[in-house]
């Protein structure tokens, strides 16, 4: 938080979306003056809208979580793509040029083709092989050909909220399906609320509102795991915390087949190397949430909390 009288105001575009609003809620809770916009009171690849917004509210931070995300319709759908991840974050860094205000970016760990086992590094170069990660690493470079300042975090594998990789096995165990699932892809799953802390860890740095431009990978602590780790990660918590039906969720477990898939949009290493974030600003991931595991408890246990209410949509 900045030391004079007003606090730092931080515009957060698509705020309607899983971490928009989990961003935004942190973000004011954190006493930050939050300008929340959903994507129909502002289409971040509409320039003259986002400049009129910016100019109007002379945010100190834009923290950007508007994004095009639905990874299996990406190619089918460019014109979408390419608005809100490429033209979109090139709008918004144009306008933090302008009018001197910093962007905090997410991308993602897609950006890269997922060969070999090493942990990808921030100065490894972007290599995507699929639509949805190819548009994120074209938002990328627009935002550092901009002359904003940038801070750009790459994130991956989020849950609780939505209809998540958490709640799709858990629904899958309910409705005694076979499980089939993935081997070869291997990353580290990250909740919404340790990347929304972590904006308001961003949003409340001393170097917020000087300092240079970055980009940084940003996971919870815990080794990486693969898709079939994770999965069975998952019911081994949801037999604990509802023992009364343990049998369905260790059934599946069980019964749970894993399969080597190549999928072009969906990376096999998945995994991030998070030391930049805690070498640059001091931030680091362990201190700021809790291992990855704490958090997946909890998405399972709002998820079956939420069946035992009988409040669970319908997909
Ligand atoms: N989900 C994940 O596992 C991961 C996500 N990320 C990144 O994190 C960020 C947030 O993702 P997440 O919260 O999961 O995504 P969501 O899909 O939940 O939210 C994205 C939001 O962006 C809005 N939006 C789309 N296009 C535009 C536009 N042109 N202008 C303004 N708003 C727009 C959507 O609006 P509407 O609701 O109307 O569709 C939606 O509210 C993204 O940058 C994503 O690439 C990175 C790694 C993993
Ligand atoms: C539910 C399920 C998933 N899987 C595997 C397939 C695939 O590799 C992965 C798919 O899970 P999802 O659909 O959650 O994954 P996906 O939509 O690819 O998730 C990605 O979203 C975008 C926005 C990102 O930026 C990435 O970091 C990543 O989180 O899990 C199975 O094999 N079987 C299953 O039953």
């Amino acid at each position: 938080m900045r030391s004079d009288r007003r606090p730092t105001s931080v515009l957060v575009t698509g705020a309607n979306g899983r971490l928009g609003s989990a961003a935004a809620e942190r973000l004011r809770a954190a006493g930050f003056l939050v300008h929340a916009r959903t994507r129909s009171e502002l289409d971040i690849a509409d320039a003259e809208g986002v400049r009129e917004t910016v100019s109007a509210l002379r945010p100190d931070v834009i923290v950007n979580a508007a994004a095009y995300t639905n990874v299996a319709r990406a190619p089918s759908e460019p014109e979408a793509l390419r608005r809100a991840n490429v033209e979109g974050p090139a709008v918004l860094a144009a306008c933090a040029a302008r009018f001197d205000a910093r962007l905090v970016h997410f991308s993602t760990d897609y950006v890269f083709s997922g060969g070999g086992l090493k942990s990808h590094r921030e100065s490894d170069p972007r290599r995507p092989a699929g639509a949805y990660g190819r548009s994120k690493a074209l938002g990328e470079a627009r935002i550092e050909l901009s002359g904003a300042r940038y801070w750009i975090v790459r994130i991956g594998w989020l849950h609780g909220a939505g209809n998540d990789f958490v709640v799709r096995v858990l629904d899958q165990a309910l409705a005694g399906k076979a499980i089939v699932m993935r081997r070869n892809q291997w990353g580290r799953p990250t909740s919404y609320d340790a990347v929304a802390r972590l904006s308001a860890a961003l949003c409340g740095h001393p170097e917020v509102a000087g300092g240079g431009s970055a980009v940084f990978h940003f996971g919870q602590a815990g080794a990486c795991v693969s898709r079939f780790g994770w999965a069975q990660f998952v019911l081994r918590c949801a037999a604990e915390i509802t023992p009364d039906r343990a049998d369905i969720f260790l059934g599946a477990a069980r019964r749970m087949r894993g399969v080597t898939l190549f999928d072009p949009e969906r990376p096999e290493n998945c995994r991030l190397a998070l030391r930049d974030l805690e070498a640059c600003l001091g931030i680091r991931a362990d201190a700021l949430s809790p291992s990855w595991r704490d958090d997946v408890s909890a998405s399972v246990a709002a998820r079956l909390g939420a069946h035992a209410r009988g409040s669970v949509e319908s997909a």
